[in-house]
């Protein structure tokens, strides 16, 4: 992606490509290889104190080749090192001159049914990338007999039976794949490091460098990025002395019902915490007397149904709208989300207005044609997802999740944010983000409107769509975290100022 700055993860096929570039440009595979070694020896040492035994699992490919490597670099130091070779010979060129430089020094490999337990540490070099299938035979068994003995594991690029593309166990059991302890991979990360259960299996992943430019990674990448501020800080609206609150956006909030209020109000404090400069929530008039009870610098205007709220949206200084949060599924907040995308706003769809769409996403890709251009990012989780594109053929099965999100995003249009501890943020032009710093604490009630709230009050500040939808994800995790453990979704907002203040004075990052 022209432009973009950001952290790219790679696919195993991307990778593959990268490799090629660089081995084209005189960089030998076997020196590669070497570099790849180094870096796993050098992770092995960090794991496994002064004279524990270590045990290399090395599969017959590329992969088994930085295990050799490694093998024998520790051993040269002085550490006691077995090998184990369970699929028997090197089957490439490089993973076999590995295996040669190591047994020239070494000698044989140990039998597959040693005793696990009388070592300190198992590097899994069985599969990496060229894994194609799930593990079965004396694979599977290993990998399972590896998970059961609980030893500190070191996996070579990915622990052995995780696809690196989607982050899923191949044959979807999870005993198999190696749970590793860490990983070293190679250049870029990839998707599967993020992804659950990938990011689970894979332990602490370091990502080391083996002289493939950072141009080549760029070159072979296809707009997959870690969620990071380095993906979106650029475009993140800064406070400046001559942005007055009116330049600073107006978000218009549809509320439900007088007994379901509660949301929309975390969402439009969140608008405003995160920078808006003016927050409305419309609403019925029992719920405006609710409201009323409760707000102070949110504003409160009268909308009976979608009539009134589309007179509101009369005044052009409402500029981006919040539809959804407990607004009641149905025609009517469907036909405020259809006047909200027809009249040019910025628009967040999330939880009923999502669901007011079921099975109806071509309906909200129509209307998104012929709004003529203004970002709509929708916020699903799983649920909502498949009430919305469950019929569609080609999104639901599309595969990994980011290629489900892509699908989604294309078909309708929008910016989509396929919520969850591996939250992914896609857009319409082939961009995807990959967000891990959500604490498992964030999963609590009303969690979603504050980040529906995120999103909108950047929008309103005009940020583009998709940047504005990563870093609200973003910032939503490190608020969570910065609260810690007991936290329920009212302390969320009040988080975000000292997440800002790390942003944009630049202090260290959570
Ligand atoms: N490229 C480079 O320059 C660099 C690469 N590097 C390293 O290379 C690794 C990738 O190596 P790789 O492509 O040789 O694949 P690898 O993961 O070793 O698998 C080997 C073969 O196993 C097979 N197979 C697949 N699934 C199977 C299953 N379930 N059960 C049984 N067999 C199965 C399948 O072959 P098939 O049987 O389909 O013909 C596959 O081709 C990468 O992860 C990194 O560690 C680094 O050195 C840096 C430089
Ligand atoms: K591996």
């Amino acid at each position: 992606m022209a432009g973009q700055s950001g952290e790219y993860l790679l696919r195993a096929s991307w990778m593959a490509e990268a490799d090629r570039i660089t081995i084209a440009s005189g960089v030998p595979g076997y020196e590669l290889m070497l570099r790849a070694g180094r870096g796993v020896a050098a992770a092995a040492r960090r794991m496994a104190a002064p004279g524990a035994r270590i045990l290399v699992i090395c599969g017959a490919g590329n992969n088994g080749g930085d295990g050799y490597v490694a093998a024998r670099l520790l051993q040269a130091e002085g550490r006691d090192v077995d090998v184990m070779a369970p699929l028997g010979p090197a089957t490439t060129a490089d993973a076999g001159q590995a295996a040669a430089d190591w047994a020239h020094a070494h000698g044989a490999a140990v039998a597959v049914d040693v005793d696990l337990a009388s070592y300190g540490l198992v590097i899994d070099a069985l599969f990496g990338a060229g894994l194609n299938r799930p593990l079965e035979g004396v694979a599977l068994d290993l990998a399972q007999r590896i998970n059961a003995a609980a030893l500190p594991v070191l996996a070579v690029d990915v622990p052995s039976g995780l696809s690196a593309d989607s982050g899923q166990v191949l044959g979807a059991a999870m005993g198999a794949s190696v749970s590793a302890t860490a990983t070293v991979t190679f250049a870029a990360r990839k998707p599967g490091h993020l992804l659950l259960p990938g990011r689970a299996l894979c332990g602490a992943v370091t990502c080391i460098d083996i002289g493939i430019a950072p141009g080549t990674i760029a070159s072979v990448g296809r707009g997959m990025f870690y969620n990071s501020p380095d993906l979106w800080l650029t475009r993140f609206p800064a406070p400046s002395l001559e942005a007055h609150k009116y330049r600073r956006g107006h978000v218009l909030c549809g509320s439900g019902g007088p007994l379901s209020t509660g949301a929309i109000r975390l969402a439009a404090r969140s608008a405003l915490r995160v920078g808006a400069g003016l927050a409305t929530i419309a609403a019925g008039p029992d719920a405006c007397r609710v409201h009323a009870a409760h707000l102070t610098a949110v504003m409160i205007r009268e909308a009976e149904g979608a009539g009134d709220f589309a007179r509101l949206l009369d005044d052009v200084r409402f500029n981006a709208v919040i539809l959804g949060p407990a607004g009641g599924v149905g025609p009517e907040l469907a036909a405020r989300v259809e006047e909200a995308i027809l009249r040019g706003r910025a628009l967040v769809i999330d939880a009923d207005a999502i669901s007011s769409f079921a099975g109806a996403p071509e309906r909200m890709a129509a209307l998104i044609v012929a709004g003529g251009g203004a970002p709509v990012v929708m916020t699903p989780h799983d649920g909502e997802f498949a009430r919305l594109f469950g019929k569609v053929a080609g999104v639901m099965d599309a595969g990994a999740k980011y290629e489900r999100a892509l699908a989604a995003a294309r078909l309708a249009g929008a910016i989509v944010v396929l919520k969850g501890a591996d939250t992914v943020i896609a857009a319409p032009d082939g961009r995807v983000a990959i967000n891990d710093n959500a604490p498992p604490w964030l999963g609590t009630a009303g969690s979603g409107d504050v980040l529906s709230g995120l999103v909108g009050g950047l929008l309103a500040q005009g940020m583009p769509g998709f940047e504005a939808a990563a870093a609200a994800v973003w910032i939503h995790g490190a608020a969570a975290r910065t609260f810690g453990p007991g936290l329920i979704s009212e302390d969320l907002p009040e988080q975000v100022p000292a997440v800002l203040r790390r942003l944009l004075q630049q202090e260290p990052l959570a």
